[in-house]
């Protein structure tokens, strides 16, 4: 990914302690299990030009889902663990973008539907990654360097790099959900208590990022969730504004 990323990564990689071999391990097993696909031409003609929903796990998640519901031809991307509450809500999004640790049995569930998995390979989710098999349809993300079936869009959590993949692939409008960041884990996350501290921190670095993005992108970014700098806050009522 070009518009310096690679700083970013590198602050990454610092800061989470993580290691770059292994990341770069990690998307390796994960090229050797995806097949060729035309997903990429899929996920274009979903997003390009199109106004994008980015759903996340964060707490206004809950008064999201009755208004999600009511945008059934919208494009929906879900974050990871934002899945499992959509799906129960029979809101069925197009596109997950997950490391795979969320909800294993609403990813099983729906492994062979039209939805596209944009799933992500890093240091600390190789033993995950053979899930990716079951996919129909499989896009395979590392946060280092790109080659062969692995693509680089950006982003670092699960729902940032649902943004970042919006932006790459070129959406007029981006609107978050339950993106609220900030110190409240969402009740839907999956997150462990024992994580916490991490969790607030990758949560943080999420949010930084996005507010780097909205300096470069080219798309129009709004959020329903709690203020993110560079995105315009609007309300529900005001989607149906937005939307046309
Ligand atoms: N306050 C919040 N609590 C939880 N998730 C949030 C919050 N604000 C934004 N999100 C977004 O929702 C996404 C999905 O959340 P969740 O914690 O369920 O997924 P996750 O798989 O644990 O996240 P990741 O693997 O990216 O750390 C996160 O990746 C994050 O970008
Ligand atoms: N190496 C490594 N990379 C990541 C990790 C992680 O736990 N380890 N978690 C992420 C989002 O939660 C994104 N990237
Ligand atoms: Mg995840």
């Amino acid at each position: 990914m070009k518009l310096g990323w690679k700083k970013r990564y590198a602050d990454i990689l610092k800061e989470f302690n993580y290691s770059e071999k292994k990341d770069k391990e990690s998307a390796i097993l994960l090229n050797s299990i995806l097949k060729e696909s035309n997903a990429n031409q899929k996920i274009i003609r979903l997003i390009e030009g199109k106004t994008v929903f980015v759903i996340g796990s964060g707490p206004s998640l809950l008064t999201a889902i009755p208004v999600l519901k009511r945008y059934r031809k919208s494009i929906k991307i879900a974050a990871d663990s934002s899945l499992e509450s959509l799906v129960k809500n029979g809101i069925m999004p197009n596109i997950i973008v997950t490391d795979l640790d969320g909800d294993e049995d609403t990813l099983k569930k729906i492994a062979k539907t039209q939805a596209i998995f944009v799933v992500h390979a890093h240091g600390d989710n190789m033993e995950k990654l053979a899930l990716a098999k079951k996919f129909k349809n499989c896009i395979g993300t590392t946060q280092s360097k790109p080659f062969s079936k692995i693509q680089n869009f950006g982003g670092f959590t699960d729902g940032d790099r649902g943004v970042f993949l919006a932006n790459h692939y070129g959406a007029k409008k981006i609107i978050l959900f339950g993106m609220d960041f900030g110190k409240k884990i969402g009740k839907f996350s999956k997150t462990k208590k024992i994580d916490r501290e991490t969790k607030l921190m990758k949560l943080k670095k999420g949010e930084n990022l996005l507010e780097w993005l909205s300096t470069i992108t080219k798309s129009e970014l709004f959020t329903t969730s709690k203020s993110i700098k560079g995105f315009q806050k609007i309300s529900y009522k005001e989607l149906d504004i937005i939307i046309t």
